[in-house]
């Protein structure tokens, strides 16, 4: 689990921001890993300002919601610019669904820090193709911490990395929840449509025996 760095004792001119990274696929938990972290800076009474894209309007217009229904209040923004803008002087910024951010938004990550600001970011790592996806390779390069959470495979109850999409569209911005996707491991995600037809899986097996 993530403990915080220490570093509200430091001299004032000793201390730095940085950033951090929450990333892995649907389901992994990165909205809920997100939420504490949030809820843990504000216990510790540090100003927190929290912004999501506005085009995340899944659950709710302003809420970050995790798929279990914790939910935090977020200002959504139509650019990476703006949350430089609305971050004003708080302590600790935090970003959800960054994967749809523009390309500034790792600028933007480093000027925050820059400032002094602790800056907690969490996002798909990988789009349904299994591509990286948009700025979240930019932003994992420059964090000082990066955490990839998994989620369980649907299928076959391994780990999972990967979002697979279970209808056919190809554009890569597709909104959406357990009607469109499921988290699999490597290999269910590769079998495709094949993986889950377990009796089809357990007689290969056993015919190759
Ligand atoms: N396949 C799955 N694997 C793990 N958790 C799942 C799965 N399907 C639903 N969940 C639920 O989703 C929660 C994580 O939600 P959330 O933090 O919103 O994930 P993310 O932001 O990564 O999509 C889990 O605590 C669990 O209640
Ligand atoms: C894989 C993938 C996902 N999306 C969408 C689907 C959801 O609305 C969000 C991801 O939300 P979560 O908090 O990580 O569960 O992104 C997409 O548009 N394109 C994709 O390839
Ligand atoms: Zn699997």
């Amino acid at each position: 689990m993530f403990i915080e760095p220490s570093r509200r004792r430091d001299p004032p001119h000793l201390r730095t921001g940085w950033i951090e990274i929450i990333c892995g696929s649907m389901f992994s938990g990165k909205t809920e890993e997100l939420i504490r972290r949030l809820t843990r800076a504000r216990i510790a009474k540090l100003n927190v300002q929290i912004f999501k894209p506005a085009l995340d309007t899944r659950y709710h217009d302003e809420n970050i919601v995790s798929h279990s229904e914790m939910a935090i209040h977020s200002t959504p923004v139509q650019t990476a610019g703006q949350i430089l803008l609305l971050a004003g002087d708080c302590d600790v910024v935090g970003v959800d669904e960054a994967q749809f951010f523009d390309k500034d938004i790792s600028d933007v990550c480093n000027e925050l820090a820059n400032q002094g600001k602790r800056v907690i970011v969490a996002g798909l790592d990988m789009d349904f193709s299994g591509k990286p996806f948009g700025c979240m390779p930019q932003l994992m390069s420059v964090a000082e911490y990066v955490t990839k959470v998994h989620a369980i495979c649907v299928v076959c109850g391994d780990i999972a990395q990967y979002s697979y999409r279970l209808v056919p569209s190809q554009e890569r911005v597709l909104l959406g929840e357990t009607d469109s996707y499921e988290a699999r491991c490597r290999r269910c995600f590769n079998l495709g449509d094949e993986a889950g037809r377990k009796e089809w899986a357990y007689e290969n097996v056993t015919n190759n025996e």
